[in-house]
């Protein structure tokens, strides 16, 4: 319940608000680099934080003929108004050490201006103000939802910062980057609240009243400037402006705006004649100007750059989830007291509904009479004689939204008749209480006097159509009705696959079992050695991938038949000509390091990426390769043939490859061992490992490496492993 009403209102404000917020959040991000962009010209002299007035207003007198104000900004500019010695007009930025001219006052440009207007007011004035606080207290409330959803999903505010389970992109990185530019988010969304309700006076208007001053009788005697008391106990940095007095009379005096107080100031003597403190509020209103703008400091300006494209992040990825969400609709063609087969779905991402789609609509198709709908909608069903519950579970344990009264409902309508049920959980394993509500729902529905158990619980780990189709068999088994068995049918299709087509391809090796397919991507895939060709051999959500080489632009890769083998066995299928689908991933991780000393250490088919990083490396390389077979085939000649020309090309320094069954047997932790020194010393000076290949050959590697630097260099290689100098892609 809890959980629907903070998604609720959370997806309500963000739709009222994201038109604003994307216009906001655009003049927003603008403005931030016009804030950093700002404090670019040098005119923030040295040492301005400890400059007092008795450095700078003596300075200052002597070097012009008349002063009427400084002004100082929130760069730390100083800006002053007056008359130089030769009675010429000065406004400008000054040395306020030396009163030297430093530049004329920057305007800001039309682009700006017009971004100002457009991010405080809409160009619709004081409506305009008006719409854009409500929409800064509307992020607020979006912000502090989104805090509570997040607290719910990671099941408690402790728990916060633990790790997010990836779903899919939108969903995860919504949540990720939502962590970590809350309080920004919170702060501009606060403190632009509280300028609106300045602007439109909700807080009491502030006006600086002075006392009445009474100018003494007595012919003033002028005291040294830099010996005022007051001066030399304020900084500069305090001061936002000084009116100096017009002339030498007693009845004018310096009027000083401090960042909390105004004063006026005795020309002669340095006292202050009367002193009023700006009132809170006012405080308040320059703090949240200063947080809101990131004018005083360029680190928050650009954090604050940083949460305004975060924002449009956030409207995108949102939007992208509620979308998915509402993905899969539900539609009946019969009404629910006609209804013989009663599916309902419990579903918080709409996946669950696919599944129980799947067997609503082979039923409707086999002519009979299927209702399918929501937990929650949950009532008597006259004519039912099969229940079939589809339910997912969240938070901890409990029931998705649609489904969060489910268990009270039971209670509330009893069935006429009796029912066969039949409840299947979705759940992960990746949670600790796997598919715990399906289990509660199972337990109740068995304890009803009109429900019959048609066969156990069944439970569905990460969608998985191969563990439904478990169900689907034992349901059909005992019902009788054909349902479709194929997992490819139930699971779901893999978007945004590419057309690729088999250049060339060799035998099958009879000895290694392995062979090297070179692929043709379409034109614009990008990708490169040690990425990954991920390919769908049952057209379901099945995936196998492959570490792959890029030579010449296209795609290489060398296979492992395994017999069975899903992958290898759909592969070792394609002839030269044949067009598959199948799509790039990019595997960072595993890219040949740029300018670093490199050794590459696999077996078998972990040649592959090797191959394409050896062929892209630049000349002069300080690459080395030790590679590991069980017998010299011809294949292997033929790498053995490129890797030679390669080293003359200079872009392998060298190369040893272990041959398992051969003579002379060695495998690839011989070499290693053989050329412990050097890897060493290749990873004392900041080079890198790369292993490919089979999981027990990177143990032993790792094994035998660590061995080695603990004996060598004193550290073990964890201590390398933690700086990125190991790089692994094995399987
Ligand atoms: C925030 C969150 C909490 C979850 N909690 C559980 C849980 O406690 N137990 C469980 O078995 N699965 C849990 N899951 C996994 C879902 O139940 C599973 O992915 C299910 O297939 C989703 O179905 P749906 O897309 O129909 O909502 C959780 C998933 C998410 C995103």
């Amino acid at each position: 319940m809890t959980l629907s009403i903070w998604r609720y209102a959370h997806l309500a404000l963000a739709l009222i608000s994201s038109l604003f917020l994307v216009m906001a959040s655009v003049t927003g991000a603008i403005l931030a680099i016009d804030a950093v962009q700002e404090k670019m010209p040098p005119y923030r002299v040295a040492n301005f934080d400890q400059i007092t007035l008795a450095q700078t207003v003596p300075v200052l007198k002597k070097n012009f003929s008349e002063i009427s104000e400084i002004d100082i900004d929130h760069n730390g500019f100083v800006r002053l108004k007056g008359f130089d010695e030769e009675s010429n007009e000065i406004d400008a930025y000054i040395d306020p050490t030396t009163a030297k001219v430093l530049g004329k006052p920057i305007e800001k440009s039309a682009f700006v201006t017009w971004n100002i207007a457009l991010h405080r007011s809409l160009f619709l004035k004081e409506t305009g103000r008006a719409i854009i606080g409500i929409i800064s207290f509307l992020l607020f409330l979006i912000a502090i939802s989104g805090l509570a959803l997040v607290v719910q999903r990671q099941r408690g505010m402790k728990r916060f910062f633990k790790k997010v389970i990836r779903e899919y992109f939108a969903q995860y990185y919504h949540i990720i980057t939502g962590r970590i530019i809350l309080i920004p988010v919170l702060i501009i969304a606060l403190t632009g609240t509280y300028l609106s309700m300045a602007r439109f006076q909700l807080f009491p208007e502030h006006k600086a009243e002075h006392k009445e001053i009474v100018a003494s009788e007595e012919e003033p005697v002028q005291k040294k400037l830099a010996d005022f008391a007051l001066f030399k106990n304020t900084k500069l940095a305090d001061v936002k402006k000084i009116e100096f007095p017009f002339a030498e009379d007693p009845e004018e005096y310096y009027n000083l705006k401090l960042k909390d107080r105004e004063l006026i100031v005795n020309q002669f003597d340095g006292q202050v004649l009367s002193e009023v403190k700006y009132p809170s509020t006012l405080l308040l209103e320059n703090l949240s100007l200063d947080l809101h703008t990131g004018r005083t400091n360029i680190i928050w300006a650009i954090i604050l750059g940083i949460a305004c494209l975060n924002i449009l992040f956030f409207i995108y990825s949102g939007f992208a989830i509620t979308l998915k969400r509402r993905a899969t609709k539900i539609k009946n063609k019969h009404k629910t007291q006609d209804a013989e087969y009663i599916l309902l779905v419990g579903t918080e991402n709409g996946s669950t509904l696919r599944f129980a789609n799947a067997i609503h609509e082979q039923l409707n198709a086999q002519g009979k009479v299927s209702y399918l709908t929501q937990l929650n909608q949950y009532e008597t069903y006259p004519n039912a004689k099969y229940l079939l519950v589809f339910a997912s579970t969240y938070g901890l344990g409990d029931p998705p939204t649609n489904g969060n009264k489910f268990l009270q409902l039971i209670d509330k309508h009893p069935q006429k008749n009796k029912i066969n049920f039949s409840v299947i959980g979705f759940g992960s394993h990746a949670y600790p209480d796997f598919c715990e509500f399906a289990k509660q729902v199972d337990q109740k529905l068995a304890a009803q006097t009109w429900a019959e158990r048609l066969i156990a619980l069944h439970t569905v780990d990460d969608k998985s159509a191969i563990e439904f189709v478990t169900w689907v068999k034992a349901w059909s088994e005992k019902t009788t009705i054909e349902l479709a068995t194929t997992p490819a049918l139930y699971a779901k299709k893999p978007k945004g696959l590419q057309k690729m087509m088999v250049l060339d391809r060799t035998e099958v090796n009879a000895d290694e079992q392995t062979f090297m397919l070179t692929i043709r991507t379409p034109a614009r895939t990008k990708f490169t050695s040690g990425d990954l060709l991920a390919i769908y051999p049952a057209d379901d959500n099945r995936e196998r991938l492959y570490s792959v080489a890029r030579c010449n632009g296209n795609v290489q890769l060398v296979v492992k038949l395994h017999q069975q083998g899903l992958g290898s066995e759909y592969l070792n299928k394609l002839k030269v000509g044949n067009v598959f689908r199948a799509r790039m991933v990019t595997n960072a991780s595993f890219h040949l390091p740029k300018n670093k000393a490199v050794a590459m250490i696999g077996n078998g088919t972990g040649i592959a990426p090797f191959l394409g990083m050896i062929s892209q490396s630049a000349k002069n390389s300080n690459n080395r390769l030790y590679i590991g077979f069980r017998q010299e085939t011809d294949v292997i000649k033929k790498h053995k043939a490129f890797l030679e020309q390669q080293v003359q090309n200079h872009k392998l320094q060298r190369y040893q490859i272990a041959f398992s069954r051969e003579q002379n047997h060695c495998y690839v932790m011989d070499l290693i061992r053989n050329d412990a020194a050097e890897l060493a010393n290749l990873l004392k000076d900041g080079g890198v490992v790369m292993i490919c290949g089979s999981l027990l050959m990177q143990q032993d590697v790792e094994k035998t490496l660590n061995e080695i630097c603990v004996e060598i260099n004193g550290n073990p290689l964890s201590f390398y492993k933690e700086k990125g100098q190991l790089l692994t892609d094995c399987y």
